[in-house]
């Protein structure tokens, strides 16, 4: 994927509008990624102007033509959404950010309904809300250089972006990214439970939970050095830290969890695809 310049903002239906789509939306306007564009979702209360909120497609606008068709809806929902919206699809880009929907599925889902697509998936992360995302991107092979551009833009403005080669590496995107933030805030969820349990005040262990998880999450961010070597340099040989990393690093505790979490969250992903 090339970079080109001064591609103007493009304008989107967004369709689904949760967790995901949510915190893209979210992400978005607050860089101004986006043209005047409409959110489609029943469940969303409103949207600020110059954007439409439509809750049926019978609202969306007769003569709005999005650049791209976000599709955030459950994968399962693909197929009822993309029904629900044909008539504004044709020509249009399809950017999915649904786990397990490959390319030629979701073409071929428009195409059922007379509608020709080119489609662009992207799994991104909700950390997007706040425009520190990541986002694993990959675009079939008729997607044009300028909509492709304009893909890598909307999610740049929401965080990192990690073109893959191959559809088939988005499972393991899925499993390490998208899906990552979750196992993220199971350790602070863990963290605050072991001072609560061994008599820290609730709000003690919520405040060193939270704390510890976002500033370590911060200095890996804002350090060149590895991973391990921030880790290394919390831990005093023989000291508290390595105490507890014997139990963590174990070949049978982390090496061994994260490893069967991943692939069983890849193997998901794949089976969402079949
Ligand atoms: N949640 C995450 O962290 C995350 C991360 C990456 C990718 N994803 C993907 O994003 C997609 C959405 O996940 P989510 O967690 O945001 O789910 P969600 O249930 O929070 O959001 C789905 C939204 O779609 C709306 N919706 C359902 N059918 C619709 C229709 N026909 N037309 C319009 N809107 C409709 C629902 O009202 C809901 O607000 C999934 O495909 C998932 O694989 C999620
Ligand atoms: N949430 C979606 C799921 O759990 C995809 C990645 C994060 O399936």
């Amino acid at each position: 994927m090339t970079h080109a310049v001064n591609l103007p903002p493009p304008a989107l239906l967004l369709v689904g509008c949760g967790n995901m789509g949510g915190a893209l939306w979210d992400g978005w306007r607050e860089c101004d990624a986006i043209a005047p564009s409409v959110v489609l979702d029943r469940h969303r209360a409103s949207v600020p102007t110059p954007h439409h909120l439509a809750r049926t497609p019978q609202d969306i606008p007769p003569d709005f033509r999005p650049d791209f068709v976000v599709l955030a809806v459950k994968p399962a929902k693909a197929e009822d959404a993309i029904a629900l919206i044909s008539s504004c699809l044709d020509g249009t880009t399809l950017l999915s950010v649904m786990a397990g929907r490959s390319c030629a599925s979701l073409r071929e889902a428009a195409a059922r309904h007379g509608a020709t697509v080119s489609v662009v998936r992207a799994m991104p992360n909700t950390p997007a809300s706040i425009g520190q995302g990541v986002t694993g991107i990959f675009a079939d092979h008729d997607v044009s250089p300028t909509r492709r551009e304009q893909a890598l833009s909307l999610l740049r403005a929401v965080g990192g972006v990690a073109p893959v080669t191959h559809e088939r590496q988005l499972d393991l995107v899925t499993a390490i990214s998208g899906s990552g933030p979750a196992y993220v805030f199971l350790l602070a969820e863990l963290l605050e439970k072991a001072g609560i349990d061994r008599g820290l005040p609730p709000e003690t262990a919520r405040l060193l939970a939270r704390g510890t998880v976002s500033g370590a999450g911060a200095l890996l961010a804002a350090s060149s050095a590895e991973s391990h070597v921030l880790r290394e340099n919390v831990t005093s040989p023989n000291g508290t830290t390595a105490r507890a990393l014997s139990c963590l690093m174990a070949p049978n505790a982390w090496p061994a969890s994260i490893d069967e979490a991943i692939t069983a969250a890849a193997e998901r992903a794949a089976e969402l695809a079949r």
